[in-house]
């Protein structure tokens, strides 16, 4: 919850500011470059800080016998204006020990006094000034929010610096670099702030003034080399030291500027006449300046000029952080009080809800009630029949930030019916409390009355697609409702559409509501047999997948046209030559295994559809069996029969095995198999392989068959060919 707060504000303060902080940012890389740029000429001088300035002056006044002003810069390059003994007009940097001519003092370019009075005001004078100076304060509060979540994120001020895991790159990139620009970034905050305030006057500057009488010993005239304040300062204290305009004159002064007063000091005998005193926040601006622009040390002006770019990459990275955590739109459809399933989320940084999301939208686009919400929303659920909990780790094992609530509420909220529960937990292997949270969950979920588990815990190790599609397989199996398992369907990376051109598509009949769609790629694209091909019939988010045979180049599919059908309504709509735009979503663990010595293919209904294609391209000609089962002998049917027995002829296929339900002599597909039993046997014993495609009280009726003729004659459960990957499902 603290957590929360400081994540809120934080990230309220860099979306306010974020316009103003990348202007200052990019600019001030500039003038960094320019502050390094300004130290690159060899004007400065190595003892500048052992020379005073009575040595100088009196050394000066040899090469210049007429000297109007002598200053000393931020760069400690000490420059002249005066004339020299041929009566030119001198003005440069100079070395002040010989008062040899070192170069001209340039003037900023156009484009550097553009740069900086964008920095300092926008050119928007007082206006933009004010904006500036915002901006530099909200800069310091989002430092502080950002080292107050460093230190949480970080269990405590003293692992501060300990090793920061990865969880992916635009985060860890915002936690490393916060850390090693810290200081520089406060710094650049805080002294733009100071700046902002002492330059629109909210800090008030007086000088102080001190008028010395003239003593009496004073009057005798002394040589400059005498002047004992002449002899006390030294040059690198100096900032500007104007000269009497009339010689000999005693109304007429030195003035000798320093960094914190000014003197006016008698031409003849160096008494110092007046001073004036700069206040402590004519110090500090001073200060503050030279910190802010770096304008008196390379190194510093280098950090600075790193510091700026950072900014630039922190609210880069900042805002990729806040998407991915609320890339993630929830839509959901039905209330608490109608869900039957229910998927809660548990997530800090927006991972495990996408994920939830994927199954929730399939749910839904199954017609299944489905709702999704983060743990905290727990609450009652009276229709509920599957209770979904998907949680992150955080901190030392953990809740995520949207859990924290979870555990008193599961409490005060006891379900008055059965309910079906399944916990997976997301977590890093980096961290030694390896989902713990979702353990602690999982136990807790167990002693509650109500609620009974369908299936053990499962882990995801750093957002691991196999791992989520071993869960996605098991809960499917268990709870008998289909969720897809191509990995790409739960990969946040999102291919581009492609389009396909319709070249032919069967129609139904009484008899027949199935229909098969040939589609053309347009352009090159990777797809292989078994694979997914997502279509979006509302040109929205909702996606529709179907399974994919290829055939000669092209993406055959086998749609059941359902009355009102969302998505094999659109398809059947579609007429040849029509061009679609649809995503394929690779399914590795689905394709035919090339290297296996002979395989069967098992389907029902439209989960016909790959091993058509797996058939069409088995060019090695792997010995190949093909069991099917349908409701009814049709026209369809009819077809694949075709089909199978060109392919039988090219040496393709060895063997097709058709079963009607809905025929006299009703016979189901487990049926030919346990005909086969013998042949199936010897399959997996041999290292061969089966495929099994179509729905998933199919895919649990064969294999409780397969696992019954496999007791008996081998001792082996079907659960060791399965780990074995010699049984590949894709039901749905
Ligand atoms: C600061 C921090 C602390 C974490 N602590 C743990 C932990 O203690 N145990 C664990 O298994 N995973 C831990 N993780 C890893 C996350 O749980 C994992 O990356 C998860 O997939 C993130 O899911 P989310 O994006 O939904 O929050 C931590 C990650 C971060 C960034």
């Amino acid at each position: 919850m603290l957590v929360s707060v400081w994540r809120y504000a934080h990230l309220a303060l860099a979306l306010v500011s974020s316009v103003f902080l990348l202007l200052l940012s990019v600019t001030g890389v500039i003038l960094a470059i320019d502050a390094v740029n300004e130290k690159m000429p060899p004007y400065r001088i190595e003892n500048i800080g052992s020379l005073d300035l009575s040595q100088t002056i009196t050394g000066l006044r040899k090469v210049y016998p007429e000297i109007i002003e002598i200053s000393v810069d931020h760069n400690q390059f000490v420059s002249i204006d005066a004339i020299d003994a041929e009566g030119n007009t001198v003005k440069g940097y100079i070395d002040p020990q010989t008062g040899k001519y070192l170069g001209a003092q340039k003037n900023k370019t156009q484009f550097v006094q553009w740069t900086t009075a964008l920095h300092r005001s926008l050119f928007l004078k007082v206006t933009g000034r004010i904006i500036i100076g915002i901006a530099s304060f909200l800069l310091f509060l989002i430092t502080i929010s950002g080292l107050v979540l460093i230190i949480k994120r970080q269990q405590g001020v003293r692992h501060f610096f300990a090793k920061i895991n990865r969880d992916f790159f635009a985060q860890y990139f915002h936690v490393v670099s916060g850390r090693l620009f810290l200081i520089p970034i406060l710094i650049l905050a805080l002294t733009g702030t100071y700046l902002f305030m002492v330059r629109i006057e909210l800090l008030k500057k007086t000088n102080q003034t001190v008028e010395y009488p003239v003593k009496e010993n004073e009057t005798e005239e002394l040589a400059i080399a005498d002047f004992s304040i002449f002899k006390k300062t030294k040059l690198n204290d100096v900032v500007k030291v104007e000269f009497p305009f009339m010689e000999g004159d005693p109304d007429e002064y030195y003035v000798l500027k320093l960094k914190d007063r000014e003197l006016t000091v008698n031409q003849l005998n160096g008494a110092v006449h007046k001073e004036v005193k700069y206040p402590f926040t004519a110090l500090a601006e001073q200060f503050s300046l030279d910190l802010h622009t770096g304008k008196t040390n390379m190194i510093w002006a280098i950090i600075l000029g790193l510091a700026s770019l950072n900014i630039v990459f922190f609210i880069y990275t900042g805002f990729v952080i806040t998407f991915k955590r609320t890339r993630t739109k929830i839509k959901n459809k039905y209330k608490a009080a109608d869900a039957e399933i229910v998927i809660l989320v548990g997530t800090e940084n927006g991972s495990t809800l996408f994920f939830a999301n994927q199954i929730h939208k399939q749910l839904l686009a199954d017609g299944k009630k489905s709702l999704l919400l983060g743990m905290n929303h727990y609450q009652y659920f009276p229709k509920a029949k599957h209770l979904l909990l998907f949680t992150s780790t955080y901190g030392l094992g953990t809740a995520p930030s949207n859990a924290t609530q979870f555990e008193k509420k599961l409490l005060a909220y006891p379900q008055q019916q059965s309910i079906n529960f399944s916990v997976l937990g997301f977590g890093s292997k980096a961290y030694p409390d390896f989902c713990a949270y979702a353990y602690a969950i999982d136990k807790l979920l167990s002693q509650q009355v109500w609620a009974s588990r369908l299936i053990d815990l499962h882990t995801v190790n750093d957002k691991s697609v196999d791992e989520l599609i071993s869960w996605v397989h098991h809960w499917s199996e268990q709870s008998n409702i289909a969720l897809a398992s191509a990995p790409a369907i739960y990969s946040s990376k999102v291919v581009g559409l492609k389009k396909f051109k319709v070249i032919a598509r069967s129609t139904v009949s009484e008899s027949n509501s199935t229909f098969t769609l040939l589609l053309k790629p347009l352009g090159k694209m990777k797809v292989q047999s078994g694979d997914l091909l997502a279509i979006y019939p509302a040109q929205d988010q909702r996606e529709r997948f179907y399974s994919i045979g290829c055939k000669d180049g092209m993406v055959q599919l086998v749609v059941k046209l359902f009355p009102d059908g969302f998505g094999s309504g659109f398809l059947y709509q579609l007429k040849a030559d029509q061009v679609l735009e649809a995503r394929v979503m690779a399914n590795p663990s689905f394709h035919f295994p090339k290297t296996a010595p002979a395989v069967a293919l098992i389907a029902n209904g439209t989960g016909i559809a790959p091993f058509l294609g797996m058939i069409a391209e088995n060019q090695h000609k792997i010995p190949v069996k093909l069991y099917a089962g349908f409701r009814k002998n049709n026209e369809i049917t009819a077809q694949y029969l075709e089909f199978t027995d060109v392919q039988k002829k090219l040496g393709q296929l060895n063997d097709v095995q058709l079963a009607f339900s809905r025929e006299q002599q009703g016979q189901y597909v487990m049926d030919l198999i346990r005909q086969d039993g013998k042949y199936f046997i010897e399959l997996l014993e041999q290292q061969g392989c089966i495929l099994l495609c179509g729905s998933l009280r199919m895919q649990q009726d064969v294999e409780a068959t397969l696992n019954e003729i496999l007791l008996v004659s081998t001792g082996k459960s079907i659960n060791i060919y399965k780990e074995n990957g010699q049984v590949l499902t894709d039901c749905y």
